[in-house]
Order: structure tokens, then sequence, then C-alpha cells
């Protein structure tokens, strides 16, 4: 089963799931707890004083089990949380004051003395803003500086106030919070347990999927041992005028460190391109799919370089009936509207969305799920909606990718990621896992060698070495 991308309902229900499966709730609890004070133990190893701060629901209840081991393994610990705990959360909070630790009023906080802060306020039962001694306690926990232990999510998350965490242990599941900016930067470190939530109960296929290092190896094409180049994918890039005369080279570039076998690179006569020794070149008088079958491909990239031709030779291109990308110049509705039903996947950035949408980019960007299922419904494509987190869709199924950073917000990254999506179409893969494996090795890739000031080439140059980690087991998600 793939792992999914939970929201607070999702949540509940896999609860109610596993308590139908006769999974005591109880349980869940405690394992959540436990977690939590582990991980307290393990990113804050000097600590020995913990305030827990708790709320009246059964995010409270994981703190009160926090406390109680923390208090166990020695640690000095204070508890604050208003009364009125009810069920399993009252339960944790007897089982705390058995051992004679008292929870005194959230109003008589008093952080001095404190080294680390667990906050468990409110988690995924957050229905309004915080407000109040909440919204209060939230404040002078920011306001502290003291490292600050996130009981599921940071209470308040995604509306402001918030608490800012340094770590958050998110509790059977990722919630939408945990990869979606803003929610996501208050977050900190996140480490994902499963508080031993039985596996049936998790089962949501009508979930967005979360790309996962075992899931995206499975997709890799294998490399036969009598490999030629013929054989592996030929891949066309056409594109490439006027101003970003480097696209099609990081394209092409993408497409060969993504294992095509070929790549030819189309290009209307007269216009200087960047060089690359290992690209074919083919000049055109004019852009004719006659003239493009020239160069055998199995799959093509259309629309780096963003040039009036682009939506003609889009239209070109996708003559030929090849499986296709689609980006920047080519995403006009009229070319993307012929595509319907095709094996095409489009790479818009929120202002390229927008436009195929008629909307604002600021609502693109605010709703990426929704936007990618609405792009893919309208258009009958593969939506790879890019942005911090990339999204992706296909007729029902969504996805959402887990690697890559904001380092990656830099030119040619995207005419990049278009040559990987391509070659791996050349290669055989259907374009949903061309899309994602192509959005989750290139985004792994920017992850090594990431840092601020990254350059789309050296995403490139970085792909073989993601590949080999991704083989090899050595990729580690970023919940882990
Ligand atoms: N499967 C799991 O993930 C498990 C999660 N656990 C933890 O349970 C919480 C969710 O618990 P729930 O009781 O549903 O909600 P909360 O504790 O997050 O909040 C409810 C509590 O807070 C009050 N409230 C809501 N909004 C506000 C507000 N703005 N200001 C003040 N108070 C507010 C509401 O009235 C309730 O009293 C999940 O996050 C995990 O931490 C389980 O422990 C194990 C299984
Ligand atoms: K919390």
């Amino acid at each position: 089963m793939g792992m999914r991308l939970f929201t607070a309902d999702a949540m509940r229900r896999a609860d109610r799931r596993a308590v139908a499966l006769g999974y005591p709730s109880l349980l869940l609890m405690e394992a959540a707890g436990r977690a939590v004070a582990r991980a307290v133990r393990e990113h804050f190893p000097d600590a020995r004083a913990v305030w827990v701060v708790a709320g009246k629901g059964n995010n409270g209840g994981d703190g009160f089990v926090a406390a109680r081991w923390l208090f166990l393994w020695g640690y000095r610990v204070a508890v604050y949380a208003p009364d009125g705990q009810a069920g399993d959360a009252a339960q944790a909070r007897k089982a705390l004051e058995a051992h004679g630790v008292a929870v005194r009023p959230l109003e008589a906080l008093d952080l001095e003395g404190a080294e680390v802060v667990v906050d468990a306020l409110v988690g995924t039962g957050l229905s309004r803003p915080l407000a109040g001694v909440y919204a209060e306690v939230a404040a002078r926990v920011n306001a502290s500086g003291l490292p600050v232990v996130a009981v599921d999510l940071p209470s308040g998350v995604p509306f402001t106030p918030h608490v800012r965490a340094d770590v958050t242990v998110a509790l059977a599941g990722l919630k939408r919070e945990h990869l979606f900016y803003p929610a996501r930067a208050a977050c900190g470190r996140i480490v994902l347990d499963g508080i031993g939530m039985p596996e049936a109960a998790l089962e949501a296929p009508e979930l967005p999927e979360l790309l996962t290092p075992e899931a995206m190896r499975a997709l890799l094409p294998e490399r036969p041992g009598n490999a030629h180049k013929g054989s592996v994918g030929r891949v066309l890039v056409a594109g490439g005028y006027a101003t970003y005369t480097g696209a099609p080279a990081l394209a092409a570039l993408g497409a060969y460190r993504a294992g095509a076998g070929l790549v030819t690179l189309a290009y209307p006569e007269g216009v200087p391109l960047e060089p690359l020794l290992e690209v074919v070149r083919l000049p055109l008088a004019a852009w004719r799919a006659e003239a493009l079958r020239a160069a055998r491909a199995e799959a093509v990239a259309v629309g780096m370089g963003a040039g009036p031709g682009g939506p003609e030779a889009a239209r070109a291109a996708l003559e030929l009936g090849l499986p296709a990308v689609l980006d920047a110049d080519a995403l006009v509705p009229e070319v993307v509207a012929a595509c319907r039903g095709r094996p095409v996947v489009i790479t818009p950035h929120p202002g390229e969305a927008a436009r195929l949408l008629e909307r604002r980019a600021q609502e693109i960007a605010a709703h990426p799920l929704e936007a990618a299922r609405a792009l893919a419904e309208r258009y009958g494509v593969t939506v790879v909606l890019k942005g911090g987190p990339t999204v992706l869709a296909e007729g029902a199924h969504l996805a959402v990718n887990t690697t890559g950073s904001a380092a990656m917000a830099t030119g040619g990254m995207g005419d990049v990621l278009s040559g990987v999506i391509a070659a791996l179409l050349a290669a055989g893969l259907r374009p949903w896992d061309a899309a994602r494996l192509g959005v989750y090795w290139h985004g792994l890739a920017g992850d090594r060698v990431g840092r601020v000031g990254l350059l789309a080439h050296e995403v490139a140059e970085a792909l073989p070495q993601a590949r080999e980690a991704l083989i090899s087991d050595a990729v580690r998600p970023f919940w882990v």
C-alpha cells in the first residue's frame, strides 16, 4: 500500500477503523505520547527539564503521556492544561497524576527553568484560530526562544497565531499541514511515527499519494546489459528561440542524465543554440511534423525556450502522436485542449496553471491539489503542478512530491524536469509513472546538491548519483 497524505477528517476515519478492528484507542495515545517523549530525548539530548502545555482533547492526552514518560525517565517536568478532559485524554491525565505530577492551569504558565517545551494544545481537532489563553500560551512559547516539540501539528496551524516548532512528531500519517506552506514552515523538522496504527486502518486510496523512495524505486526503468542507444529511449526536444537559448540544452541534458539513449534537438534554422556535444541537431525551415519524424523519437519535450513559436512547435510535435511533455509557452489552452486522452504530461507553474484554468495564480498556489485536479479534469492529461511541493494529478489520482526544496526555485530547473520526464516516457513508462518518478527524481537530485545558489545544470548532473542512491536503498524520506 502506498503512503497517503491525510486530512484531519481522513485521520479521524482511520482512528475509527482502528477501533472497529479491535485496536484500543488508548494504545494509540500511549504510543503517540511515548513517541513524543522519545523525540525530545533524541533531538535535545542535553535537556533535563521539559515543560508540557496541553489542551482538552486527545492532542493534550498525548502530551500527558509524553510528560509521564519523561518523568519516568528522570526529567524535570511541569505540565499546564485546562480542566475538562474526557475519555482517553482524561485517563492519560490520571495516569500522569498517579505519579504525583501536578497539572497546573494554563494561565499559570511559567517558562522559567524549562529547557524544552512540548506543545500539545491542539492537533487535528482545531476548528478555529487560537484565541484567548491558547493564543497567549502560543505567543509566550514562541517568544521564549525555547526549543519546541509539537505533538502532531504545531498548535494553531494552518491559522495564525500558531506555535512555531523545531520538531513536529506527526502521528500515524502526514497531514496536509506537514507538506504545504505556510503551515509547513511552522513544523520545523518533521518526524513521522506510526504509533502502532494497523495498516488496514490507514488504507485510503481516495487520498493523495505521497511519493516515497520505495514506490519510486519500483518505477525506475531497468537498463538491460545489451542496451544500445536506440533501445533505451530516444527523445526529441522542440523549443528554444528568442530569449532562453539555453533551455532546450538543459532539457536535453536532463533527458540524457535520466538515461535517454539519444536526444535530438529541433530548432528553427538560424537560432543560435548553446552547444551540447552529445545532442543531435535538427534545424528546421518550419515547424512541420514530417521534418520532426527524422528524429525517430519515442517521446517529445516541447515548450522550453519561451518564444512565439512555442504553440506552433507544440502542434507539429503533437502531430507525431508520441508521448509528450508540454511546458512553458506550449501551455496555451488551444494546444493543451487538443491533448485530451493522449499520453501527455503538462508541467505548469501556478502562473501557467492560472492561464489554463482562467483563475488567479494566487488562488492556484493556495489550493494546489484542487487546481491540479481541476486541470486534469478539464484537459484530460497528466498534470505536474510545480511548486513547494509539486503536486500531480491524472484522472481521479492525486500525488504530492516529497523531494526538492526552495533552493530549486531557479531558472532552467523546469527545462531539466521536462527532459527527465520525456526520457522516462521514451523508456516506455506510462505518463503517470513518468511524471511521478520524474518529479521525485529531479527533486532528489536537487536535495543531494541542495543549497541556495543551486543551478539547473547541477541538478541534471546529480541525476545519476540520485538514481544510484535510490537503487541502493540509501535514500531516507524527510520524515525519518
Ligand atoms: N490517529 C491519530 O493520529 C491519533 C491522534 N491522536 C491525537 O489526537 C489529536 C486529535 O484529537 P482531537 O481530540 O480530535 O482534537 P484536538 O486535541 O486536536 O483538539 C480538540 C480540542 O481542542 C479544542 N479546540 C479546537 N479548536 C480550538 C481553538 N481554536 N482554541 C481552543 N480550543 C480549541 C476542542 O474544543 C477540543 O477540546 C491528534 O492531533 C493527535 O495528537 C491520538 O492521541 C492517537 C491517535
Ligand atoms: K500540538
